[in-house]
């Protein structure tokens, strides 16, 4: 597969991407040479069967982990030796598969650290906003301990929308849900990316969701990406089959 082109500022191009990454954990090689791009307003969805190294990928997309060799790209600048916490401040927005709350906090208390986190501070308005966005209808005073796991996802999402993110990572964000709240789900990445023009990697195992929201998927095997289209394309390609709905059909 050829490598992606290089993310850039320009109008219509790239805004976040990555060229030919590749990941040693614990002296095994992960990830073997993986490219891949995301416009504005897109939604770039992942599949793979487990252990393909989705998030290990995310790992590095988002810098919680270094690659052995490749770049990472947001609007056209090389961000790859940049960490975590840096990354977010630029606005890459990052969601993981267990919405794990600062349980010790309230809700209002989780909202006014996030504010905080953030430079200048956030004011109370962008925290209505983030709350408004979700649809998150909790009490300022409710420990985050207490919520259910579709409103500590809306909790956490809040908390990052409220930066108002160009480019949202997000691992799984349906795991755990019930038919109703994967629909909720749904509508809001849609909203996300076609009304607010956020572009969006996510890792997303049910198709019925992929088909909703996604505008291209890639698929992983073996730390390698072994095909890149539409959802139509990449359910026709038997590389495809093999690799991940044939297993899948046997862990079934
Ligand atoms: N810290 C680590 N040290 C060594 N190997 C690791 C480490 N983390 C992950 N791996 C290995 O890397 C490979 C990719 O794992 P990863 O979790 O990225 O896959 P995945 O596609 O996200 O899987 P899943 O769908 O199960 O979440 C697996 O073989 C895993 O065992």
């Amino acid at each position: 597969m050829p490598a992606a082109p290089a993310a850039s500022s320009a109008p219509g191009a790239p805004l976040f991407g990555c060229e030919d990454i590749r990941l040693d954990l614990g002296g095994r090689a992960i990830l073997h040479g993986i490219s891949l791009e995301v416009r504005r307003g897109e939604v770039l969805g992942i599949i793979g069967p487990n252990g393909a190294g989705k998030t290990s990928l995310f790992e590095v997309l988002s810098g919680r982990l270094r690659p052995k060799s490749g770049r990472v790209l947001f609007e056209g600048r090389d961000v790859t030796g940049l960490p975590l916490h840096a990354r977010a401040r630029l606005g890459i927005g990052r969601t993981y598969q267990t919405p794990v709350v600062p349980d010790e906090l309230t809700v209002g208390e989780t909202f006014k650290a996030t504010r905080q986190a953030y430079r200048p501070y956030l004011t109370r308005f962008d925290a209505e906003y983030g709350a408004e966005l979700v649809g998150l209808h909790a009490r300022d005073e409710e420990p985050t301990a207490r919520l259910e796991t579709m409103n500590r996802r809306k909790l956490l999402l809040a908390c990052l929308l409220m930066r108002r993110p160009p480019l949202l990572l997000m691992d799984e964000p349906a795991a755990g849900l019930i038919n109703s709240e994967v629909d909720e789900i749904d509508h809001l990445i849609r909203m996300l990316s076609k009304e607010m023009n956020v572009a969006i990697i996510i890792v997303e195992h049910r198709i019925e969701l992929l088909e909703q929201i996604a505008d291209r998927v890639m698929v992983m095997d073996a730390g390698e990406a072994i095909a890149h289209g539409s959802l139509k394309e990449i359910l026709a390609d038997p590389k495809v089959h093999a690799a991940y709905f044939e297993m899948a059909d046997e862990e079934a």
